[in-house]
């Protein structure tokens, strides 16, 4: 005898849920996950009437599940917002053009409208480039940073209200465990929220799926034959989140309720009233949020326009004040940020023979003029 639903008591069961363990046929187990997410938009008190809100699309199986369920829910309870989706093209040949097919595909579907702004656009480097001068590491460093601020520029360029973006309850539990093992106590306080509340050219950003759990976003793309793009970034091996995704799979393999658990714990985690975090203003060079003269931003940038890719990673704040203050660098510093050897010295293939006029990056000099030329009025 098979199961039958223990929400219609009728059909038969077509799954068991991961979050709740629930057996569920599948319409009942479509409204229930379509009727949370309305729950957790109108707990959160996320969107106000009439707001425009871009979806940050990648293309992937959140971002489209969010996208579509934004505008279903919108119509089914007159939400009153103005949907857009906006993708950040990273530059990222074999993922990226992929997954924004995607994007093109649901956009055609759901007639939403779609705006993609580019690295290569706003920063003069795609991924890519920036890859092939930095090595296979700290490449989503350079990526984060820029999409963060890429996801503003368009959404400022929209004029959206807000930004959604698709992260799920597995995103947030990975986030708190990496920063809880990296001790990144602001992040860790910034991490775990609902969102952000924006300024100082920062757009307000909620996440309507972060108590949705990874696998029934999955299965509801699934029942609802939503088409998204599934490859992980090229980039992705290398970086340290997937060290906490490793370790948040096997404490849920021993404990179920560890990805709730650990969203639970970043949600209550308080801080010692008098710890001082970094205070937040504005970028000197291009007024974005920044904690310090220069937003992360610009300081990486920065390091790619001189050849210094790693500039602006990790702790080399004396070699900073070191440029800031005009003095020569050794060999051996210049070594540590990442500085070409002697027949690397060329510009990227794409900064050559794609760079055009006026783009950001375009009139540096190229990298064979990166002999140390003293930073004029440079505050990192
Ligand atoms: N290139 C992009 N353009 C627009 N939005 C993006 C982009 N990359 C990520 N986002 C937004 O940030 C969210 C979290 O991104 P993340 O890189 O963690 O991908 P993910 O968890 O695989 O999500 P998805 O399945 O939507 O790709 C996405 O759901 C999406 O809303």
């Amino acid at each position: 005898m098979p199961t039958s639903c223990s929400a219609c008591g009728t059909s038969p069961a077509a799954l068991r849920r991961p979050k709740t363990g629930h057996a569920l046929c599948r319409p009942c187990f479509l409204a229930a996950f379509e009727e949370e997410t309305h729950q957790a938009i109108v707990a959160g008190q996320l969107f106000q009437p009439g707001e425009t809100v871009a979806i940050g699309a990648s293309g992937g199986k959140d971002s489209t599940v969010l996208a579509h369920l934004l505008q279903l829910l919108n119509q089914r309870h007159g939400y009153g917002l103005h949907l857009v989706l906006l993708s950040v093209d990273e530059g990222i040949a074999g993922y990226r053009d992929a997954s924004l097919a995607a994007v093109r595909r649901h956009q055609c579907r759901s007639g939403l409208p779609l705006h993609v702004v580019s690295y290569r656009q706003l920063y003069g480097w795609s991924m890519d480039s920036i890859a092939r001068h930095l090595g296979p590491r700290n490449n989503c460093t350079f990526c984060g940073v820029f999409r963060r601020q890429a996801l503003d520029r368009g959404a400022l360029l929209l004029g959206a209200d807000k930004i959604a973006t698709g992260h799920n309850a597995d995103d947030m539990a990975e986030t708190v465990l990496m920063n809880f093992l990296r001790g990144d106590v602001g992040r860790l306080r910034r991490g775990a929220g609902a969102g952000s509340a924006g300024g100082e050219g920062a757009v307000p950003r909620c996440k309507p799926l972060r108590h949705a759990y990874e696998k029934e976003i999955v299965l509801y793309a699934y029942f609802q034959g939503l088409d998204y793009f599934s490859t992980e970034c090229v980039y992705a091996p290398q970086a340290y989140r997937g060290y906490a995704r490793a370790l948040l799979k096997d404490l849920e393999a021993i404990r179920p309720s560890a990805v709730a658990d650990l969203c639970h714990s970043g949600e209550r985690l308080s801080l010692r009233p008098d710890l001082r975090l970094p205070a937040r203003g504005a970028c000197q060079r291009c007024g974005y949020v920044a904690s310090q003269p220069l937003c992360k931003a610009c300081v990486l940038l920065e390091g790619l326009d001189r050849g210094l890719p790693k500039l602006g990673i990790g702790k080399h704040q004396r070699l900073r004040d070191k440029l800031r203050d005009g003095q020569p660098l050794t060999q051996e510093e210049l070594k540590r940020l990442g500085a070409p050897g002697e027949n690397e010295g060329e510009l990227p293939k794409e900064q050559e023979t794609q760079m055009e006029p006026g783009v950001k990056g375009a009139d540096k000099e190229p990298w064979g003029g990166w002999e140390l030329r003293g930073p004029r009025g440079l505050d990192f």
